[in-house]
C-alpha cells in the first residue's frame, strides 16, 4: 500500500502568548517568551484521493492547522510529512485585492498559487462560468458580498485542480445551490484522485463529502477516523454542551 500524502506526527504549534497584550508593562516583560500552544500534539495522515474533514467549536485550532499544512507557519516540534505538491490554501476573502477587478483577481490568485499566465488564461472561461458572477467578474472586488467573494475564490481555487485543497469554512458562505454545486465539484475531485482538506463547523457535511475526520478542541485532537463515527462523536460532545 502506498504511503500516506501528508502526514503529521505529534505536531505542536505555538504564538506568542495572546494574554501579554492586557497585562502590564512589568507583566510584559516578565512573560516575554512566553507561549499559547494553538495545537497540541496532532497527528493524522491523509492519502491520495481522500476528503479529510477538521472539525472544531470556534478557537480550536483549525485554520493554525490549515495554515501549518499550506506551509504559512511552522510547527515548533513533531513531524511534518508532505509526499507531494505543497496543499493551496482557499480562505475566504484571503488574497483579494479589493481595488482590482474580479477577472484581475482570479489571475493574481492564480499567480500566487504558483500558476502560469498562459495555464490560467486555458482556464478563465471554465472559472468565470463556475462563479456565476455574470457582468460583476468586471466589477472591483470591495463591491462583492462574501458569497460573491467565496464563489470568485473556490471557483479559481478547484479550476486551476491543485493537488491538495484546503478549503477554509469555505462552503459555509453562499445559497444553497451554489454550495451544492461546490459540494458536487468537490465529488468530482474526489473521482479524479484529488486530495482535499476541508475546514467545517458542520457535522452533516462531514457526513455527506469526507471519508476521514479529525476533531480538534482546544488545541487538543479529540479524534481522528472515519468521518461518520468522528460527526457522531462531534455532535454528541455538542448537545452535551460540553467544555
Ligand atoms: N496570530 C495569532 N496570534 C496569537 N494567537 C492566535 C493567532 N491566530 C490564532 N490564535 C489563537 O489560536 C487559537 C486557535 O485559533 P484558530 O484561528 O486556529 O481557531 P479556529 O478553530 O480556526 O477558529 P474559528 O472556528 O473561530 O475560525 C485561538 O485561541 C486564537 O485566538
Amino acid at each position: 500500500m502506498n504511503k500516506p500524502l501528508l502526514e503529521l506526527k505529534d505536531v505542536w504549534v505555538s504564538y506568542p502568548d495572546k494574554e501579554i497584550k492586557k497585562r502590564s508593562v512589568m507583566s510584559y516583560f516578565k512573560s516575554r517568551g512566553k507561549k499559547y500552544w494553538a495545537l497540541k500534539g496532532i497527528s493524522f495522515h491523509v492519502n491520495q484521493g481522500e476528503v479529510l474533514g477538521v472539525i472544531g467549536r470556534n478557537g480550536s485550532g483549525k485554520s493554525t492547522l490549515l495554515k501549518l499544512l499550506s506551509g504559512l507557519i511552522a510547527q515548533d516540534c513533531g513531524e511534518y510529512i508532505l509526499r507531494g505538491e505543497r496543499p493551496v490554501l482557499l480562505t475566504l476573502g484571503v488574497g483579494f485585492q479589493p481595488e482590482l477587478l474580479g477577472i484581475q483577481n482570479i489571475y493574481l490568485n492564480g499567480l500566487l498559487l504558483g500558476y502560469t499566465k498562459e495555464e490560467i488564461d486555458e482556464k478563465l472561461d471554465e472559472i468565470i462560468e463556475f462563479s456565476e458572477l455574470g457582468e460583476f467578474i468586471y466589477k472591483p472586488v470591495r463591491t462583492y458580498s462574501s458569497g460573491m467573494k467565496s464563489r470568485l475564490g473556490f471557483a479559481t481555487a478547484i479550476t486551476l485542480d491543485p493537488q491538495i485543497l484546503l478549503l477554509d469554512e469555505i462552503l459555509g458562505v453562499g445559497d444553497i445551490a451554489f454550495r451544492a454545486k461546490c459540494e458536487a465539484k468537490i465529488k468530482e475531485k474526489i473521482e479524479g484522485n484529488r486530495t482535499v482538506i476541508l475546514v467545517t463547523h458542520s457535522d452533516s457535511l462531514l457526513r455527506s463529502i469526507c471519508q476521514t475526520a479529525v476533531w480538534i478542541h482546544a488545541g487538543e485532537q479529540m479524534a481522528f477516523g472515519d468521518a461518520k463515527t468522528v460527526a457522531q462523536e462531534y455532535s454528541s460532545f455538542m448537545k452535551r454542551g460540553s467544555r
